[in-house]
């Protein structure tokens, strides 16, 4: 938490800056040449996860001036302070400890005095519990018929982390069941997820930190009719459980608190989905499966908490985002997962990345003067290669990406086409094509017109992290999650932010609730900017309102 210096003011700043002037120029191809192990050597391992980072612009020199950067900004002694339970987001004056939720179940970890982990563990319990019930059958809907259909409605980190995990799971599920994910306040998506649905058979769980977030209070609600109009108003015991922090929210909406799964303020909600917010997945893969990827986290966390910078993921993956953020000025970066499993992931790591680090003041509130969060996107290769890699490949902007790829297929027929060599061989080629480009002298000597020898030139110098495992697991999929959760507590920890809270959210939701009533007509447009006022008069007419 060096604030007392600002960080471009930093001797460390400074020397990167320096070094940045001098090797900008540097090509990977030229990096390669007077490297050959450089491959092998720009290399790491931890747990489950090899990480090839050779094909990024960077020297033994530029690495050593990173990790002085970190050394410099206090990250270990922050990130120690998170996992003791220190309060570190300040804004919100509280602890930051989703390293806990996956914590085995003879660990200490304390907040004000109090030993959490016993609490995780009694609710993990419950949700074991629950899910068995649900998985056997016993647990019945209110006309005695077992759960078909689980239905999950949250939003952001109440949706996003349990619907990608089930979808990179989805080979672990139980495939007789059906899960869907309501999250938009547009009601084609209840109606879309529920149409096809027996109430009879339907499970609603109720996700919400603090249950008061209007999308999945109006979703929650429309839901209950749903289900009260087929089954009767006694019925909604049996269908609607709830995962929240907020007991009080949860008894008003009408959902017996017997059937509540809780969890605590420590727990910022893009970080939440490894609680009980994970009921749905638990459900879908069950508890042992849940388990291993629980494992799988910790693995991650104990790699984050104990290894030295220099063999330290999470450090070294967030140290390379910054040299191109704030040094190259990329501004974005892509991650481009190689598994269909893996579809919702880059959606996820946008809320986590984004809400952490998109933030313009230091933590004493002055604004910075640097580059913070950058914008994450990306959707799984090779749908993306006949989209945007145009850009990748040959566009202005510097666009640093992770590739992300599993060994084995987790599905037969991949092995059994040779489908899955030809899925990881674009991965592989996408890193090369992108490191070391096609020089004007290699096109020409195929036989290409001197007119078009520009066009189909490519630059390379491309930066990529390959991301590799054996296997898409439960405990892989954690230990991932785990090294993107603390790569941007690293970057936030650099940049002097709080990676923590999310104030910027708070103001749309304001005004959408000012903006309400004017819509349905029930007040006007006065004092409105022109703009709003002008759209919303629209918006009325059209409606005949
Ligand atoms: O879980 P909830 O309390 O319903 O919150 C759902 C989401 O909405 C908020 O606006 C925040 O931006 C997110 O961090 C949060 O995950």
């Amino acid at each position: 938490m060096s604030d007392s210096v600002r960080l471009d003011q930093t001797d460390e700043w400074r020397a990167l800056r320096r070094h940045y002037e001098e090797t900008r120029e540097l090509h990977l191809r030229e990096l390669f040449a007077a490297d050959p192990e450089r491959g092998s050597r720009y290399a790491l391992e931890a747990g489950d996860l090899y990480v090839d980072y050779s094909r990024n612009r960077v020297t033994d020199e530029t690495l050593r001036l990173l990790r002085e950067l970190l050394a410099a900004r206090g990250v270990t002694g922050l990130r120690d302070a998170m996992f003791s339970g220190e309060k570190i987001n300040f804004t919100e004056k509280r602890a930051v400890l989703h390293v806990a939720l996956r914590a085995p179940r003879d660990a200490v970890i304390e907040v004000d005095g109090e030993n959490v982990v016993p609490a995780v563990h009694e609710v993990l319990d419950r949700m074991a519990a629950f899910s068995a019930q649900v998985r056997s059958g016993e647990w019945t809907g209110a006309t005695g018929r077992p759960i078909r259909n689980v239905v999950n409605i949250g939003i952001g980190g109440s949706d996003l982390g349990p619907k990608m995990a089930y979808e990179a799971l989805r080979p672990y599920a139980d495939r007789t069941r059906v899960f869907r994910f309501v999250s938009n306040v547009d009601g084609a998506d209840l109606h879309e997820a529920v149409r096809d649905l027996d109430p009879a058979e339907t499970l609603f769980i109720i996700s919400s930190k603090t249950f008061t977030t209007v999308e999945t209070i109006t979703n929650a609600t429309s839901a209950r009719q749903w289900l009260v109009s087929a089954l009767g108003e006694d019925a909604v015991a049996k269908h609607f459980v709830a995962v929240s922090t907020n007991a009080d929210q949860v008894a008003k909406f009408g959902i017996d608190t017997a059937n509540m799964f809780g969890f605590w303020d420590w727990v910022g909600g893009r970080y939440s989905f490894d609680s009980a917010i994970g009921l749905s997945l638990m459900v879908a893969i069950g508890p042992e499966r849940f388990r291993e990827m629980l494992d799988g986290f910790h693995l991650m966390d104990e790699h984050f908490r104990t290894a030295p910078p220099e063999r330290n993921l999470p450090m070294l993956l967030g140290l390379l985002g910054i040299w191109y953020d704030d040094f190259y000025d990329a501004q974005t970066y892509a991650v481009l997962p190689y598994s269909h499993y893996l579809s919702r992931f880059t959606d996820y790591l946008q809320q986590l990345d984004m809400e952490s680090d998109g933030k313009s003041v230091d933590r004493s509130g002055r604004p910075v003067t640097w580059q913070t969060g950058p914008v994450v996107w990306g959707t799984p290769g090779t749908n993306g290669q006949h989209a945007y890699y145009q850009l990748l490949h040959q566009g202005t902007k510097l666009v640093p990406a992770d590739l992300i790829g599993f060994v084995r297929p987790i599905e037969e027929l991949g092995e059994l086409t040779g489908q899955h060599d030809l899925l990881m061989a674009n991965l592989f080629a996408q890193g090369q094509a992108l490191a070391f480009g096609k020089t004007a002298e290699e096109v020409a000597a195929e036989g290409v017109p001197a007119e078009q020898v520009p066009h189909r030139t490519f630059p390379g110098n491309r930066p990529t992290n390959t991301i590799l495992a054996t296997e898409l697991t439960p405990s892989v999929l954690g230990q991932l999650i785990a090294l993107y959760e603390h790569k941007v507590f690293v970057q936030g920890a650099i940049w002097g932010i709080n990676s923590f809270d999310q104030w910027g959210v708070e103001l749309g939701k304001v005004l959408a609730k000012n903006l309400e009533p004017r819509l349905s007509g029930a007040t006007d447009t006065a004092g409105l900017d022109g703009s709003t006022a002008t759209l919303v008069e629209r918006y009325r007419r059209l409606r005949g309102r």
